[in-house]
């Protein structure tokens, strides 16, 4: 079996770590690369896997994972690149950071993917957008492919749609977290006990989600389904329409896009 190496163990470094051991994965086929010791040793008690601090170590996996933050690629590709040779595989999760930025850090002839996760991985739920690089042919991009449905759901984008991509799914689950808070900051402001209005808006969010996906409908159809003519729902929706939650959100995803751009510069 291939021999894959993940580079940076922080939130998505593990997420995905903990999925492809979860999808079968056999542990000493895997190489961690974790420059924090404390963080090293805490990922070797719980998955009993190899964890170095040399990135240069991984460079003999066929599959090699980046997932450090995009401020610290160009220090990790130079450390690695003097031990990549062709036809060996670069996966890249990190936001912004383009193939052509990797490949020209690396040796001709090594391929490259860049992937776009998000963390549901963690509950394999993930949704994953990848692009090929020039040097990628098709099994390097199904190996990439396979890897990450090991946690989820993936799609094919062209890389210019990445940063588009990074601000609907990558960081789209805080956008719905944030809006699970708030529900639950309003339903303790109508009185409700806290853990009751944690319960009602987390399976409200579930049972949505659920329905969203198994029906197949569009959203505003499901939506008007809830609003009743002078309704309860439509006396919220007009307010959420007053302080202008869907200008917000287009507001917050160009933010998004641009500075997925601006990381990747
Ligand atoms: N957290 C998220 O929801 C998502 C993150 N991403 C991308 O994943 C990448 C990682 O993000 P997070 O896991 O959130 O960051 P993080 O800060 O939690 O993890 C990065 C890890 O890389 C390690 N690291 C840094 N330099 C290293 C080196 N030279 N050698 C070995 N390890 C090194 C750090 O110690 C840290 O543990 C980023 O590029 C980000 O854009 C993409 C989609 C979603
Ligand atoms: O906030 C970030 O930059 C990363 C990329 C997408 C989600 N988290």
């Amino acid at each position: 079996m291939k021999r894959t190496a993940v580079i940076g163990a922080g939130v998505m470094g593990e997420t995905l770590l903990s999925g492809l051991i979860r999808a079968g994965r056999a542990v000493d086929q895997l190489v961690v690369v974790e420059k924090r010791a404390e963080r090293a040793a805490e990922l070797k008690e719980k998955y009993g896997v190899e964890v170095v601090a040399d990135v240069a170590a991984a460079a003999s996996a066929e599959t090699v994972l980046l997932v450090v933050k995009p401020q610290d690629m160009a220090d990790v590709l130079g450390d690695i690149a003097p031990a990549l040779r062709r036809g060996q595989l670069l996966v890249s999760l990190a936001a912004g950071i383009t193939t052509g930025f990797i490949e020209s850090h690396v040796p001709d002839g090594v391929a490259v993917v860049r992937v776009m996760p998000n963390t549901p991985a963690l509950v394999d739920e993930g949704m994953a957008a990848i692009s090929p690089g020039t040097h990628c042919d098709a099994a390097h991009l199904a190996e990439a492919e396979e890897l990450m449905a090991s946690v989820g759901r993936v799609v094919h984008v062209p890389e210019k749609l990445q940063d588009a991509v990074t601000a609907i799914s990558g960081s789209g689950p805080a956008y719905v977290f944030f809006v699970v808070e708030a529900m639950i900051e309003g339903g303790v402001h109508l009185g409700l006990p806290r853990t009751v209005a944690h319960e009602l808006a987390v399976q409200t969010l579930f049972g949505s989600a659920m329905m969203l996906r198994e029906t197949g409908e569009h959203p505003a159809v499901l939506r008007e389904q809830v609003t009743s003519p002078g309704g309860t729902t439509a006396a919220a929706l007009r307010e959420l329409e007053v302080h202008r939650v869907r200008a917000a959100f287009l507001a917050a995803l160009e933010a998004a896009r641009d500075r997925s751009r601006e990381l990747g510069s």
